[in-house]
Formats: structure tokens, C-alpha cells, sequence
């Protein structure tokens, strides 16, 4: 792992227009250093700027001040190398959930046929083994969420981000998601931007917890979680993980 795979927020902030023609903050001045392999998540209250942050991470919005960058390059549009995960699944529903991991590739105008094995081995992963051919109207929500993040690592990007990616499940679905994906990180060891709502999760999944604050959005603290790892879901289950937050905090 080289700080190639490392992302730096400079002092960036974000205005929007509102419709009557007002300026809104949505983030005042972000300063953060995500270090290569580090799993980082992003709490914060509704409408603070988590989802901005990461969409500029992404290429898909810039900062109207300040700098985001991987390494020491300027992020200004989407990159091929990186793997996004909505809170929303995005499939596609005419292709089959195979066809739907290799997207990534597909889009990139390359080859599919060398991705194919590694496609159906993070099918494997997810826990999808078997449902290679089917199409996404067939499977539950959890299930597509699952191929989403399957569709995200197929193409080995760099650089994960994901916003609430599990949102719309069930608490449970939504404790062995985070189970799966820390096992699929611990192989891999992506640098990860997570963006949630939920403490415990954010305990459980990261090195460092960055808790935002409301409108103009800006660090109110950066939270290094003690925990070692691999963690396993009885850490989930302990309860205490608020608790150890608060304490934290
Ligand atoms: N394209 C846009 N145009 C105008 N205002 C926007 C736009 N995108 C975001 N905003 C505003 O910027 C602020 C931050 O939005 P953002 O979606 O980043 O918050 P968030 O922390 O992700 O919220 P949530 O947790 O509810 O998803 C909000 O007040 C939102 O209304």
C-alpha cells in the first residue's frame, strides 16, 4: 500500500444555491487526512454534509473552496479506480446479477471475460453463490445491496466510498452486511469513506470515526476506535459500542 491510495480534504467547503437565490453552507472548512488502508467513517447529523463530502471524494461535485485529493492529485471528475456503493442498490434490472458485477468493467469499455472469475468469487463472498443468473427483481433488498457491493470491488479500485450503504435494510441484514464487508476489507484492505447514521456501526467498522457537525458542516471530532482486529459481530452484539463511543467522545 503507497499513499497513492491516500485522500486529503484541504480546508474544503461547499455552497449551494437554494431556489430563491439564496447561498447556502452547505460545509464550511474540512481538513482530513485519510492515510492508505485506513477504514474512515463519517457520522454526523442529518443534512450536515456527509453525502457532499463524499461526492466530491468521488469526482461527482467540486468544492467551491479548498482541495480533495488522492495523493497529490486534484480529484475533478469520477475515477475508474474507485468503487461507490449508494444507499440504494442502482442495479440494472435487465442484466443478471453476474452481468451487474461486471459492469464496472463493461463501462470502462474493457474486456469482461478476465473478470468474470474474480466476479463470481466476490459473488461467492457476498453470499450470493448460485444466484449468478438471476435478475434483480428476484432478489430481496438485502440481496441487491449485496450485489452492489460485489458490482463496487469487481474492477479492484483503490479506493472505496460508500454512502449509507445499508440504510434501507433490516437491523439484522444491516449487522451481517457490516460483518461481511470488514471480512472483505480485512483481505483487502481498501482505503474506505463510510458515510452513516448509525454510531455502532461506525464503532465497528473503522479506525477513526469523524463526527461532523450541523449546517455550515464542519469536524467537530475525529474518534480513533481501540478495537483490534479482525472484529467479529459478538463486538456488534456487546452492546457497549455506544457507550464506548460516548466515552470516546
Ligand atoms: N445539489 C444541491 N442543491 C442545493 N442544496 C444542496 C444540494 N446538495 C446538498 N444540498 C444541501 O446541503 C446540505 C448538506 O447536504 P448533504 O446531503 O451533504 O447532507 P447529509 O449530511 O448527507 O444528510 P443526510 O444524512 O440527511 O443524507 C443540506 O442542507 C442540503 O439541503
Amino acid at each position: 500500500m503507497t499513499q497513492a491510495e491516500a485522500i486529503r480534504f484541504d480546508n474544503v467547503g461547499r455552497n449551494f444555491e437554494t431556489r430563491d437565490g439564496a447561498t447556502l453552507m452547505a460545509l464550511q472548512s474540512v481538513k482530513l487526512d485519510i492515510e492508505a488502508g485506513e477504514f474512515v467513517s463519517i457520522l454526523g447529523p442529518s443534512g450536515c454534509g456527509k453525502t457532499t463530502l463524499l461526492r466530491m471524494a468521488a469526482g461527482l461535485l467540486s468544492p467551491s473552496w479548498g482541495s480533495v485529493r488522492l495523493a497529490e492529485e486534484d480529484i475533478l471528475k469520477p475515477r475508474p479506480d474507485f468503487g461507490i456503493v449508494f444507499q440504494q442498490a442502482l442495479l440494472l434490472p435487465w442484466l443478471t446479477v453476474l452481468a451487474n458485477v461486471l459492469l464496472p468493467v463493461d463501462v470502462q469499455g474493457r474486456d469482461t471475460a478476465p473478470f468474470r472469475e474474480r466476479a463470481l468469487d466476490l459473488i461467492e463472498m457476498v453470499g450470493l453463490k448460485g444466484f449468478e443468473d438471476r435478475y434483480p427483481t428476484e432478489l430481496s433488498g438485502g440481496m441487491q445491496q449485496r450485489v452492489a457491493l460485489a458490482r463496487s470491488l469487481v474492477h479492484d479500485p483503490k479506493i472505496l466510498l460508500m454512502d449509507e450503504p445499508f440504510a434501507a435494510l433490516d437491523a439484522m441484514t444491516r449487522e451481517n452486511m457490516a460483518a461481511e464487508l470488514l471480512r472483505i476489507w480485512d483481505a483487502n484492505r481498501k482505503t474506505v469513506l463510510f458515510v452513516t447514521h448509525g454510531i455502532a456501526e461506525a464503532v465497528f467498522l473503522s479506525d477513526r470515526v469523524v463526527v461532523m457537525s450541523a449546517r455550515p458542516g464542519r469536524i467537530s471530532r475525529i474518534v480513533e476506535i481501540p478495537f483490534g482486529r479482525p472484529r467479529s459481530l459478538e463486538l456488534m452484539a456487546s452492546g457497549d459500542l455506544r457507550e464506548t463511543f460516548e466515552e470516546l467522545h
